[in-house]
């Protein structure tokens, strides 16, 4: 039976003896029982510095890269296998006779296994180091032994994972002392992939500590500039490094498999984020839990400044209250808001759970309630309930903001983060009547909830509470209408918020008819002439505040 792949134009070993290996690792986990199993099947060892020594501590016979370079290691450890006859040894091509020619030449033998981790960068940065010490953390040497392995894999196997040494040595066993094309092919894509992720760490955390912009990688495409609202300085190339922290139990539905990965570059400390988010109490958080939680600390963050209360349910803000008396009587603002919805909903509050309101909060079915702090009595009575999840954050300063990245087929889309709510140079006051100070508060309010509700949204609301809040619509008047409708609360100083503007005068005809008095919207529409002059018919007061808060 030949002993190359006949399905390829290269030749590529259907097995490959291990006879040689090169052993260079910082983790050096498993390495006893790796190097056990090597030397019984007669595969000769070679490592660097500290590998070695771990190796012959071992009791096992082994050679120094420096014997077989007759360089010694340099610069302190920055240049180990960095030489033609560890190289050589793993990229030669043995069907290739000008390759053997060389071989022979400088005298080079070959490596039939590489096994390398890389310096511990991830763990380093964890420490919250200097940038000096960082950067020699940066592994040059490792890096290039796993690309050249894997470029290679025709002929070599490489290790670079802990937990695949068993896999190897069970793929040994069964192949009488060799190693599967399969699993070499396996085993290389691995390697590659953790330098890409490697190397990203990297950048993304120099970046990072070096406050660097993406200055050297944008460009303006063929887009011409009065159609670009602000120049694209998002990069022309992005690699994602993502690591999985938590496989979920299913996803949006139990027919689907889930998993939560974290950006590689995360610090656990940086930003108020699911990452850092700490669940002590309750059953694990799902995935849609994991979802609703990112959406309510994006609305709370808006809210940062205010004792503020705000139960969300399916990614909609349902009630959302605000209080100068306490946070208990924030949560009954927003509950009170809506007293239906919040069943199997989740909270979150911007200041301390008190007990007062842990009574509050324990006589509805609720999934997940997070808050900065819990007072101790009211962290009694609610671990009562034995799956009502607890969380807290730090803090909800400062929200990432990075580019937000939406995944569709094939691809990406990336945005920068919708950082304002009402940006005040550029508000306007088009109609006859203006708002008053209390009405003005509102009017922000307003807007800062229905900035977190899926457009087309219209938001009833006062002062301290929502009144009633509808999202989701495909036309405004539908919005406009289901809004007012299942109102039941008092239209006292009450405002209507909308996400984007009115396109006709037809949905505030609709707003007079239940009485509402002041609007905010963000204007632009071509109609703006028409829905100005029928506001000033009614005797409503509009603001317009010139920044459009779609949500899709
Ligand atoms: N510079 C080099 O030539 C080099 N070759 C291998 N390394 C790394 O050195 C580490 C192992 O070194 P030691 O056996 O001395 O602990 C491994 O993580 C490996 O990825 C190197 N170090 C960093 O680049």
């Amino acid at each position: 039976m030949s002993h190359y792949s006949a399905t390829l134009s290269q030749p590529v070993k259907d097995l490959v003896k291990v006879r040689r290996a090169l052993l260079s690792v910082s983790d050096k986990n498993g390495l006893k029982e790796l190097c056990v199993f090597l030397n019984k099947i007669g595969c000769q060892l070679v490592a660097t510095s500290s590998t070695y020594k771990a190796i012959i501590d071992f009791g096992l016979p082994c050679l120094t890269v420096d014997s077989i370079t007759k360089f010694p290691e340099i610069l302190g450890g920055r240049v180990k296998t960095l030489h033609p006859k560890i190289f050589g040894g793993i990229l030669a091509r043995e069907y290739l006779e000008s390759d053997l020619a060389d071989m022979k030449e400088h005298e080079i033998e070959i490596f039939d296994l590489v096994v390398c981790n890389l310096y511990p960068f991830q763990e380093v940065l964890n420490k919250g180091v200097e940038s000096e010490e960082l950067v020699e953390n940066i592994d040059i040497g490792g890096v290039s032994l796993l690309r050249a392995a894997a470029k290679n894999h025709a002929s070599i196997s490489i290790l670079t994972d802990v937990k695949d040494y068993k896999s190897l040595v069970e793929n040994i066993v069964e192949n009488n002392g060799s190693v599967s094309l399969a699993l070499r092919r396996q085993l290389a894509i691995k390697a590659l992939r953790e330098t890409a992720s490697y190397d990203e760490l990297i950048a993304a955390s120099l970046e990072s500590s070096f406050k660097v912009e993406n200055c050297l990688t944008h460009k303006i495409g063929p887009v011409r500039a009065e159609n670009v609202k602000a120049i694209d300085s998002l990069p022309e190339n992005i690699c994602l490094s993502l690591n999985k922290i938590q496989s979920l139990r299913y996803g949006e539905n139990p027919h689907q498999q889930a998993a939560f990965y974290r950006l590689s570059d995360m610090q656990a400390h940086d930003v108020c984020s699911l990452v850092n988010m700490k669940c002590f109490h309750g059953k694990e958080l799902s995935y849609n839990n994991m979802l609703d939680i990112e959406h309510i600390i994006r609305l709370a963050s808006d809210l940062k400044d205010k004792c503020a209360a705000i139960i969300l349910k399916h990614n909609t803000p349902c009630g959302v209250g605000i209080s100068d008396i306490s946070i208990s009587d924030a949560y009954s603002l927003a509950f009170e808001s809506d007293p239906v919805s919040p069943f199997g909903g989740i909270v979150c509050l911007t200041k301390k759970v008190t007990v007062e309101l842990a009574k509050k909060l324990y006589e509805t079915f609720l999934e997940v309630v997070i808050a900065p702090e819990f007072d101790n009595e009211a962290l009694q009575l609610l671990q009562k309930k034995k799956n009502l999840r607890l969380a807290t954050y730090d803090s909800l300063l400062p929200l990432s903001n990075k580019t937000i990245f939406t995944h569709v087929q094939g691809g990406f889309l990336a945005q920068s983060a919708n950082d304002i709510v009402i940006d005040k140079s550029k508000v306007t006051y088009p109609t006859l009547l203006k708002p008053n100070e209390e009405i003005f508060a509102a009017l922000e309010f307003g807007m800062t909830v229905v900035k977190h509700v899926r457009s087309n949204a219209i938001v009833l609301a006062n002062a301290k509470q929502t009144l009633s809040i509808a999202g989701g619509f495909t036309n405004r008047v539908d919005a406009v209408h289901n809004c007012l409708n299942k109102n039941r609360l008092s239209l006292d100083n009450a405002i209507l918020a909308s996400d984007a503007f009115f396109p006709f005068a037809d949905s505030i005809d609709i707003i007079h008819k239940y009485g509402i008095k002041h609007i905010v919207q963000p204007g632009g529409s071509v109609q703006d002439a028409e829905v100005i002059k029928a506001c000033d018919k009614y005797g409503i007061s509009m603001l317009f505040t010139g920044s459009r808060h779609f949500k899709h």
